[in-house]
This record gives C-alpha cells, structure tokens and sequence, in this order.
C-alpha cells in the first residue's frame, strides 16, 4: 500500500522523505517491524518508543512517525504529529481499508458485565441466524474460536485487524468491550461504532483515572463514537447522568432498568438459585424471559442484551429465545460443584460492587454459611491500599466467613496485599471471621476442609482465567480443575 494512503485524513508535518513509497506493514513495537514498515513511536508508561526507533530501522521501518523532536539520519521519511497513539488509530484504520464501516459493531462500556452481555447478545444474534464476532477479556471470538488478547480492548493496530479478519471470515456484528484504558488511550479512535452500551460505574483502575470523575469521563467517550443507539442503564448514578449528556446527541437513547422508569424495563422478577424470570417491557409490546444465570445483576446485564437487539429490529420472540439458550458463561457464576445441598462457585468477581453482589445473590437461597475465597489483584499506592480495603470491608460485611489468599499479585507483596484486606475485615467484624492463606491452591483446599453441609463456597476473582501471575511469571491455574482435584483427593465427592 502506498504510504500516502496510509496516511489518509491524518494531520501531519513531513519533517522529510518521500510519502510516495510502497509500504508492507505498520508496526508500534520495534521488535515486530518488517522489511518496508512504518513504524509509530509512542511515548509509553514504562519505555519511550522514540528510543527504539534506531532498532526499528534497522529491523526494516522507511517511515516513522513521531511526537518528539528528533534528527533521523538516513533515507527514512519522518513525519511528525501531535498524538502516535491517535495517529496509530488512523494509519492502522486506513491500512486494512476501514474495516469498522462494514460491520455492525456493539461497544459496551462500564465497571462490570460487559462480558455477560456480550454473551447474552451473542446468543440472541446466533438464534437470529446473524454471524457474531466478540472481542473481550475472554479474548477475541471469530467463528465460535477463540484467540487470546494482551488487553480487553486491544491495541488500535491489532483491533483493526482483527476487524478486518472479521470481515474476512464473514462476520456481521461484531459486539466487543471497551475499556476506560482503550477510550483514554485512543485505541479505539476511528472505530465506526453502531450502538454503545453503558452498565454501571463502580470503583476500579483507579491507579489510571487517579478518580471517578476521570474514570467516568473516559467512559463517556464511547457515547461521542456511537452513529445510531446509545443504551444506557439508569439505575446507576452515572448512568442517570450520562442519558442526560446523551440525550442532546444526534444518536437514539434508550434506556434500560428495574428502579426507574426506562424505555426498556422489567418487572415481576422471580428470582431462584439457578436464575430468574422476569416480564420485559419495550415500547414495541411485553414478553416473559428466562435468564440462566441467578441474581439481579443479570436481569440489567440481559436487559441490555435485549435493548441492543431491540434497536436492531429483532422480534421479541427471538430475542427471548436467544436470552433463554444461554445456558451458562465461564466463570460468571459458574457452579462447578452441586450435590446434596453443598455448591462451590466461581466468580470473575473482583471489584468491591461485583463482590458485594455474588455473595448477596448466594446468600439469597443459602441455607448454611457463605464461604468466600479471595484476593485483590496487584494495583500500586492508594488506589490499591483503597481496594483492598474495600474488598475486606465488604467480605466482612456480607460472607459468613473470608478465606483471603492471593489473585495475581504481580510485581506486589502478597503477603502486604494480604495485610491490608485483613486489617478492614478485623475492623468490620472481628478477627475470628476470616482466615489468610497466601497459596490460592492451598485457600481452595482450606475452604472446602471447613466447609459443611448446606455451606456455599464462592471462589472469587478470577473466573474464566487459567492462569496466576505472581511475580514476572505466569503459571497454570484453573479453579475447576483444582476443586475437582481437592474434592476427589479428599473423596469428599462421596462424603457429601
Ligand atoms: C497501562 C497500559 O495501559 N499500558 C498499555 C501501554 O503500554 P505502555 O505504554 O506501558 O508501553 P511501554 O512498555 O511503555 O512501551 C512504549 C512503546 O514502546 C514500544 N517498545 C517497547 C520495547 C521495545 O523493545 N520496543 C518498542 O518499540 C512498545 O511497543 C510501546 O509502543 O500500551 C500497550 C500497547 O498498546 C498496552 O499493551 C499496555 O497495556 C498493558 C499490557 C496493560 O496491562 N494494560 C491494562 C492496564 C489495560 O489496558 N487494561 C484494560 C482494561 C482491563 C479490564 O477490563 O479490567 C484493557 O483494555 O485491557
Ligand atoms: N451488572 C452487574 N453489576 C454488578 N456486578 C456485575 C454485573 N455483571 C457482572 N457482575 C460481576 O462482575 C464480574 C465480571 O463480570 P463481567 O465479566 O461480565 O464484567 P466485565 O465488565 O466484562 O469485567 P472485566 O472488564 O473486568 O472483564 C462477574 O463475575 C460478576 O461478579
């Protein structure tokens, strides 16, 4: 492709070299440039790109773009612009020929249950016989097959190829999370959104957003990119708040709720242990759905699902089918052990409002004590003594008993992270509620030792994740299998 149409609608400065070049591949790590790139230097957390740009020359970059000013020797065009973060989302949008104006893409934005809803939508799509792409914290979903990504919402070169892989493969929707970083960080500039779609705000990545009101202005970005719906849920504050920025746009607002009176809402909610019932109300007629998954937190999440395929024209009879053949998502309150009135469940649960909510779901229905098993993934200074906190405080408030162990501890101590969520959970209720355990496979096996009869146990914090990283390194860790193996060692499987 020529690099003058790479460069398409992007304000630069040609500090010199030719735009009349053929290149092969755009690139913004140096260690993946190939012969004839260009290659974007971004001034990152930890490392400058523009140090890396001697490297990416001699890897094969003729052009390279830059925010900084610097002498490049060499036959090489440089051109200069404001932002290579932004700049990158353009050049990579442009390089795989614009691939989000052929799709249908779904952006949902929010603290928790963007994966849920993805989910939901994916199945109501799938029963109206569209093809559907996901790109998540689960990874990214082409033809039912998933590959994993560094980030939720990856970085605007690898996205837009993944979208144009999606066109590829013949995909018609495309229905992905953005995260606040993506929105912060342009990653997802130049994305041709159809529909966006607000959950909730809740603390969390503080150590990004340093406060909510950051936090929530980087949210709201994704309401500016939308061209046709914006969905928004207001019973959460900020999102009361949001449809009323919204509702100037040129884009259609619906709204989704259970509290308030909304466009699209529920009511006559049953709920039980494996899910709930609930009548759906839209303004094109009412009908009874069926939700898999226990809780009120999954009445919003498919509310959501159904408000985004009702702005997509699907008939309400599908898309109550499509709700009803979702059966479970992994590590979404994921039930990996059930007999005689003992369960153990995992959760992606891993903010204070996600904890709060999966112990009070299972309390609802519990006969015996709720059992959380728990850590706080790494997150340095305040904001992460302030989450550990607050994960402590409610475990403290609402299990029966807290096993606290370690999630990914990364670079931190574990044993301090573990300190911290001790020291709010004595402050709340006392030194006699809680036990620490710093192996998680260890917490696991301690959890199900004490546990009795009629006693539920929640694992929480890392859900679908097959994985643990504690220090720089990354080991196999897949809480099913380890409660399968704990509970066969201990031939508790029969005992119960
Ligand atoms: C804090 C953060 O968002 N960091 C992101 C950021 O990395 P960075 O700025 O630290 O990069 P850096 O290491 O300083 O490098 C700067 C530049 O030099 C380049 N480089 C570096 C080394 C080299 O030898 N040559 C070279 O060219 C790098 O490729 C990069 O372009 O830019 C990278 C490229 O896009 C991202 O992969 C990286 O995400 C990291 C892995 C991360 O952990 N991000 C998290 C916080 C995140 O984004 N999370 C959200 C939300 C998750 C959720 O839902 O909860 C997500 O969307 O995943
Ligand atoms: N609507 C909701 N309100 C509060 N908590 C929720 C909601 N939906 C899900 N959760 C909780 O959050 C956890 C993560 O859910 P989900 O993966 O759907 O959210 P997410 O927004 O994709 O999170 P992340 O971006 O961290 O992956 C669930 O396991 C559940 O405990």
């Amino acid at each position: 492709m020529l690099l003058s149409s790479v460069l398409q609608d992007l304000n630069y400065v040609k500090i010199k070299g030719d735009t009349n070049i053929e290149i092969n591949a755009v690139a913004y790590d140096s260690r993946e440039v190939i012969e004839n790139s260009i290659f974007v230097a971004i001034s990152g957390f930890s490392v400058d790109g523009h140090t890396f740009i001697q490297k990416a020359i001699e890897m094969g970059a003729i052009a390279i773009i830059v925010e900084k000013d610097l002498q490049i020797e060499g036959n090489i065009t440089v051109l200069k612009v404001k932002n290579t973060r932004t700049a990158l989302a353009r050049i990579s949008s442009n390089f795989y020929h614009r691939p989000t104006e052929k799709l249908n893409i779904v952006g949902i934005t929010g603290t928790n249950g963007k994966t849920s809803i993805s989910y939901f939508l994916k199945s109501i799509f799938e029963h109206a016989e569209r093809s559907v792409g996901i790109i998540g914290t689960i990874g990214t979903m082409i033809n039912n097959k998933v590959k994993k990504n560094k980030n939720t919402t990856p970085e605007s070169l690898n996205l837009q190829k993944i979208f144009s892989e999606m066109i590829k493969a013949k995909t018609d929707h495309c229905i992905m999370e953005v995260s606040s970083h993506a929105l912060n960080l342009d990653r997802v500039a130049y994305s041709h959104f159809n529909t966006a779609i607000f959950t909730n705000l809740s603390p969390d990545h503080l150590e990004l957003h340093h406060d909510m009101e950051e936090y929530y202005q980087a949210k709201a970005k994704l309401f500016e990119l939308a061209k046709k719906n914006n969905i928004i849920n207001i019973d959460d504050d900020y999102g009361k708040r949001l449809a009323q920025k919204v509702q100037q746009y040129d884009t259609k607002l619906l709204t989704y709720g259970i509290e308030n009176t909304a466009d699209i809402y529920a009511s006559e909610i049953k709920y039980s242990a494996n899910g709930s019932t609930y009548m759906v109300h839209t303004p094109r007629g009412n009908i009874e759905v069926k939700v898999n998954l226990p809780g009120v937190i999954y009445v919003y999440n498919s509310l959501a699902a159904i408000a985004c395929a009702y702005s997509n024209q699907l008939p309400l009879e599908v898309i109550k089918e499509g709700i009803q053949k979702l059966e479970g998502i992994k590590g979404r309150f994921e039930i990996v052990y059930q007999k005689n009135n003992y369960k153990i469940v995992i959760d992606f649960a891993h903010t204070e409002d996600a904890l709060k909510n999966a112990i009070l779901t299972l309390k609802q229905h519990a006969k015996g004590r709720i059992i959380v098993v728990f850590g706080v993934y790494a997150d340095a200074g305040e904001s992460g003594t302030d989450k550990r906190r607050a994960m402590g405080q409610v475990a403290a408030k609402y299990a029966d008993f807290s096993i606290v162990t370690s999630d990914n501890p990364k670079d931190q101590d574990p044993d301090l992270i573990i300190q911290e969520i001790i020291q709010a959970i004595e402050e709340e209720s006392g030194t006699d509620t809680y036990d620490a355990v710093v192996d998680r496979k260890e917490a696991i096996k301690y959890a199900i030792d004490i546990s009795e009869k009629d006693d539920i146990i929640l694992i929480a914090g890392k859900g679908h994740e097959t994985t643990q990283i504690i220090g720089k390194t990354e080991i196999p860790f897949n809480e099913a299998k380890i409660v399968e193996e704990v509970l066969r060692n201990k031939n508790r499987l029969l005992e119960i």
